[in-house]
Order: C-alpha cells, then sequence, then structure tokens
C-alpha cells in the first residue's frame, strides 16, 4: 500500500516538475521574442530618426507620447535636391504597369542616394525627407557640436562644405543609374544655410523634420535654379569660396517673402576659388562641375529624355523592387 502510494506521489511529482519545466522554457521563449521584438522597435526608431533624436526618445521609457521634442540650432546647412523631369515621365498607363515602374525608378534612385549617407564621410548629413521625387537633407544637425562664435569659417561651416560634397555625389549616383538604365535625369538644387528649428511631429508615426526661414530659402534656390546646377545665395556662396568652390553669378532672383536675391550657380572646386563669370574668366584647371547648357537645349534634352524614359524605364531590368509596394 504504502509502495503504491510513494509511486502515485512519484509520478505526481514528475508531471509537476515537466509542468514547471515547460512553463519555464515557455517564459524563457516569451522573454526572447520580447527581447527581440525591443532590438527591432529601437532599430526602427534609429532607422526613421536621425541618432541623437532617437536616442533622446528611447532613453525615458516614462516619456509622455505628447511631449514635443525640439531643438534650435544657429548654423546648420539645407539642400533641396529635385528631379525636375521626373513629374514630365510619370505616367499611370498599362505601358508601365500604372505607373509602378516609375515608382521602381524612384525607388532606385532614392536608395541609391540614401546609401551615400552610409559613408563615413557623411554621417553628420541626415536626410529629412523625400517630397515627390524631391531630396531634403540637412547638416550640421547635432546637438553636441560646439561652436564658438570667433571659430574660423571653416571650422565653422565645415559641415556645409560637405553638403557641397554630398550633392555632387547625388549627382554622380543619379549618373550612373542613368548610364544602367538608358536614362537622362538631371538634379536640379538649391543649398543655402543659416538657424533653424528641428522637431519631431507626430507621436504614433514620429516625423522628423526641419523649419524656418533658411529651409524656405533653401526650398527657394532649388525650385528657382536649373537643372543640373546648385544655386545658393550670396552668404552661402561667400562660406563656400573659402572652401575652394568657385561660382558664377546668376543674378537677381525674385523670391517669394524675400524679394529679390542675389543668387550664385556653383561651378565647381578648385583652381583659386573667386566668383566669376565663366564666359568671361574661364576657370583654370579647376574641376568643372556646373552643366553649363542653354536653357532651350535643355528644354529640348529634357523632352527627348522624358520620351526615351518611358521605353528605357520598360527595358530596365538591373531595378530593385520595392518593397511593400508590390507585395501590396
Ligand atoms: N520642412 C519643410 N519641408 C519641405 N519643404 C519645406 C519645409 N519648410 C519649407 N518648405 C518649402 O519651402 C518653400 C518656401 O516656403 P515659404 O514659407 O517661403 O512659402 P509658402 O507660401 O509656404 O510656399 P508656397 O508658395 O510654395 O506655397 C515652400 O514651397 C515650402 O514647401
Amino acid at each position: 500500500m504504502i509502495c503504491i502510494g510513494l509511486m502515485v506521489l512519484m509520478r505526481h511529482m514528475e508531471c509537476a516538475s515537466r509542468v514547471l519545466f515547460l512553463w519555464k522554457t515557455e517564459a524563457e521563449e516569451q522573454r526572447e521574442r520580447a527581447s527581440d521584438m525591443g532590438r527591432r522597435n529601437e532599430a526602427l526608431v534609429y532607422n526613421i530618426l536621425p541618432p541623437h533624436v532617437a536616442v533622446h526618445f528611447l532613453g525615458s521609457r516614462k516619456r509622455q507620447h505628447e511631449e514635443l521634442y525640439s531643438q534650435s540650432y544657429a548654423e546648420v546647412g539645407v539642400l533641396f535636391a529635385s528631379m525636375p523631369n521626373f513629374s514630365d515621365f510619370y505616367s499611370e498607363e498599362t505601358v508601365n504597369n500604372q505607373g509602378l515602374e516609375c515608382l521602381r525608378f524612384l525607388n532606385e534612385v532614392i536608395s541609391d542616394f540614401d546609401a551615400l549617407l552610409e559613408l563615413p564621410k557623411f554621417q553628420d548629413i541626415i536626410k529629412i525627407k523625400t517630397i515627390g521625387s524631391t531630396y531634403m537633407a540637412a547638416s550640421g544637425l547635432n546637438p553636441t557640436r560646439v561652436v564658438k562664435p570667433d571659430d574660423p569659417t571653416e571650422v565653422r561651416w565645415a559641415h556645409l562644405a560637405l553638403l557641397v560634397d554630398f550633392a555632387l555625389e547625388l549627382k554622380k549616383a543619379l549618373q550612373s543609374i542613368n548610364e544602367q538604365s538608358f536614362n537622362h535625369f538631371v538634379l536640379k538644387m538649391g543649398i543655402n544655410h543659416g538657424p533653424i528649428t528641428a522637431g519631431v511631429i507626430g507621436a504614433r508615426k514620429p516625423h522628423y523634420d526641419i523649419w524656418g526661414n533658411t529651409v524656405n530659402v533653401a526650398s527657394r534656390m532649388e525650385s528657382t535654379g536649373k537643372a543640373g546646377c546648385i544655386q545658393v545665395t550670396a552668404e552661402t556662396c561667400e562660406i563656400l569660396q573659402s572652401f575652394g568652390y568657385t561660382f558664377e553669378q546668376r543674378g537677381l532672383v525674385a523670391v517669394k517673402g524675400k524679394g529679390q536675391l542675389m543668387t550664385y550657380y556653383l561651378i565647381g572646386k578648385g583652381g583659386g576659388g573667386g566668383v566669376f563669370t565663366p564666359q568671361a574668366s574661364p576657370q583654370p584647371g579647376g574641376e568643372r562641375i556646373m552643366e553649363t547648357v542653354k536653357e532651350e537645349e535643355e528644354e529640348e534634352e529634357a523632352q527627348a529624355a522624358a520620351d526615351s524614359d518611358q521605353t528605357a524605364l520598360l527595358n530596365n531590368v538591373s531595378i530593385k523592387p520595392i518593397s511593400g509596394l508590390v507585395d501590396a
């Protein structure tokens, strides 16, 4: 009788320890899943927000959703880069899969632009967003950067020169995509510098953005610019000259809310610097960057490009699929 009782007790204990083991394993798996989810969420936050802003949001778990994050900066560079002939060829027709092929191409371009930001030399450039086919980026958005008013221009505005280098790399990247896909897209870019306010808008879908007159004028430098050129204000031109960039004067441009602004087109780097008119004083030895196409030639080219792009895009096999979009 005692033996039977002991056997029942042992059996019961064995069952209990098995159940306990299963519970423990399940709890362990749940903990693993939760920390994996946490890591993914963290990676996502780092992807959508600049690192220092991500740190701010992930730092305090008790942070209120409604709490506004904002930060003012005195010296920032802002770049707008658009593909003016992109909207010309975008259409939703059967031949281009209701516009999907155009989006594939745009995705390829923007992804290649994003990839440039991975380069260590561009780590201080932050992508703000894309607006249609326009790429918006900024430099100098680093709250830990300490700048003294008497620091030389070369120190204070090194990030602005870097933004110009980045703009030139965007041009090269687009050119390389053009060569692979038999397209002829060109970038129209505008750069400005000055104070801005940065902030994160939205709680569930947070978006980091920058605002201020500096941003408005940068956008105007792009919208009033010329395809293939980088247009800057006189003040930005002056700073960039000390980094060896050369410019040609464009003339007075009517900028909404600002009146007539004297603007300049970037020509290149090296060769002694200075503002000059290329026709009057050709650049000796300096790398020539600006495309000096005449307005009419440019329009014709853009039209021809738009026509051939339709065909080229449809024949293009090197384009990466748009994740999510294709699956949707
Ligand atoms: N954070 C931003 N993101 C994208 N574009 C911006 C941003 N801030 C300003 N801009 C753009 O800068 C341009 C100039 O802005 P501004 O406030 O001078 O004129 P606006 O009256 O708002 O613009 P519009 O005349 O184009 O309607 C606008 O086209 C605006 O879209």
